[in-house]
């Protein structure tokens, strides 16, 4: 089929090159120029293992192209919008890019006949897929579908390749019909629903996510004072079916462009209706908080934090990603330097987008570089670099033995054995 996606950032990006792997003919659309001029050249905007090899495939093939403006998606059948809904101040999407883009295709396919699905993969709140339905009703032969998005950053293009589940929210057999005939090569599980459902799926989703994190997190915290190791709790939990194991990992929190939009989004809707989602409340509150309980551990280990010399481990919000929206890092590193730490810092690929913001951290390449002459270290993302240390090494370069495992990843016993204290999250 002929496909256009609106938007070319992570969620887009890798929209376009598994549509184009299976086989479809794309064209990606973005309004930032410099974005489309370096796809055009292969190069990925976005740092992911294996997504930019994807991208030059696909190219190569003829398969996708991209253009700056929506003209390029003329002959589009199924058309995504795929772009921001960031934040606004008070906590609700700002979906001023998503109307821009449903402008953008009421002016294009306004005049032209053709049966056509647009179909929203962008995180909007209920109600929304109407409302865009509505201003395109001027497009009489376009079905409007929501299609949200479940892929994760650093895994975005091989999720997106082999979904958890398909949920599609139409009005129309039209529309239903088109997106079976788009997903024909991939398997996973469907939901075909009502646009609003298939919306609420998606921040639900997200919040039952950060519920489970924020739960665990507020049990490590409990863990820390009993003595008991929250690791062990969590595998003991994680085994019983109905719980399962993932999202049980206690740590500095949950950062990243998405859950903590998406929760203020949700609550922000709910509150607009006059429901109050109370439990959401403090899962957010249990994140926010997360950095400076975790903080104020360490202080109580140093016996203060002035002038002492931190390292700090990993920067973006998770491994195999640049990206450092929300990320832990931001909010540990704040709180170092209001109380007058010295930090260095290191991160694969985040380093730059942090420096940026914190010009007063010593940021290195290398992760012993990092850990010389510091009083403490601390794990913040857990990266394979951030991990897989010399502790012998790593024991002779830092000025005292100090681990502060903030992602409960590096081996307790062994660093023990090196002679090191190590201070895990919830864990003894
Ligand atoms: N990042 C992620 O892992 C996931 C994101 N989502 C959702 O997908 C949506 C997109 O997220 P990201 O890809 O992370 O955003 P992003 O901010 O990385 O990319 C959005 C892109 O849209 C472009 N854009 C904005 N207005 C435009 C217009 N009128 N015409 C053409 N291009 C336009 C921007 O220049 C940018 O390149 C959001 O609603 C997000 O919540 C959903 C699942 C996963
Ligand atoms: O809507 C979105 O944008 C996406 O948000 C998340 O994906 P992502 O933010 O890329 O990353 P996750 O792997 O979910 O991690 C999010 C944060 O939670 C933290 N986390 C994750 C799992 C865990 O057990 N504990 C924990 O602290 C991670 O360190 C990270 O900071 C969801 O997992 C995706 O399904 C969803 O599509």
């Amino acid at each position: 089929m002929n496909v256009a996606v609106i938007g070319t950032g992570y969620v887009g990006l890798t929209t376009a090159v598994s549509l184009a792997l299976h086989g479809h003919q794309v064209v990606g659309i973005d309004v930032d120029r410099e974005k489309v001029t370096r796809l055009q050249q292969k190069k990925s905007p976005i740092y992911e293992p294996g997504l930019e090899d994807a991208l030059g495939q696909v190219i190569d093939q003829g398969r996708l192209r991209f253009d700056h403006t929506v003209n390029g998606a003329a002959e589009a059948t199924v058309l995504f919008i795929c772009v921001g809904t960031p934040e606004a101040d008070d906590g609700s999407a700002d979906l001023r890019f998503l109307h821009a883009a449903a402008e953008d295709v009421r002016n294009l396919y306004g005049q032209k006949p053709g049966k056509r699905a647009v179909v929203i993969k962008s995180t909007v709140p209920v109600g929304t897929g109407d409302r865009i339905a509505e201003q395109l009703k001027a497009c009489t032969e376009v079905h409007l579908v929501s299609n949200p998005e479940f892929l994760r950053e650093g895994s975005a293009l091989s999720d997106s390749l082999h979904p958890s589940r398909i949920v599609v929210g139409a009005d129309s057999p039209e529309a239903f019909e088109m997106m079976d005939q788009l997903y024909a090569n991939v398997s996973g599980h469907w939901v075909k629903t009502t646009r609003a459902n298939a919306e609420l799926i998606k921040y639900a989703s997200n919040a039952f996510l950060a519920t489970r994190i924020s739960f665990m997190n507020e049990l490590a915290r409990l863990s820390a004072v009993l003595g008991t190791d929250i690791d062990v709790i969590s595998r003991g939990m994680g085994l019983d079916s109905r719980i399962g194991p993932e999202f049980l990992r206690a740590g500095l929190g949950y950062g990243g462009s998405c859950f903590p939009k998406d929760t203020a989004a949700l609550l922000q809707v709910a509150k607009e209706k006059g429901v109050d989602l109370n439990i959401l409340q403090q899962v957010r509150e249990v994140n926010r908080t997360q950095p400076a309980w975790y903080v104020q551990l360490i202080r109580d280990k140093l016996q203060g934090l002035r002038e002492k010399r931190i390292a700090i481990l990993g920067l973006s919000f998770k491994p195999e990603t640049d990206d450092i929206r929300e990320a832990r890092s931001l909010s540990v590193i704040g709180h170092f330097l209001q109380e007058g730490a010295f930090l260095s810092a290191f991160d694969p690929v985040a380093a730059d987008a942090v420096a940026r913001l914190y010009p007063q951290v010593r940021f290195e390449t290398d992760v012993y570089e990092t850990l010389r002459g510091a009083d403490a270290a601390v794990l913040v993302t857990e990266w394979k670099a951030c991990i897989q240390i010399d502790w012998s090494k790593a024991k002779a370069l830092m000025a005292r033995p100090m681990l502060f495992d903030g992602r409960n990843v590096w081996p307790a016993d062994l660093v023990r054995q090196h002679g090191f204290v190590y201070t895990g999250v919830g864990r003894s």
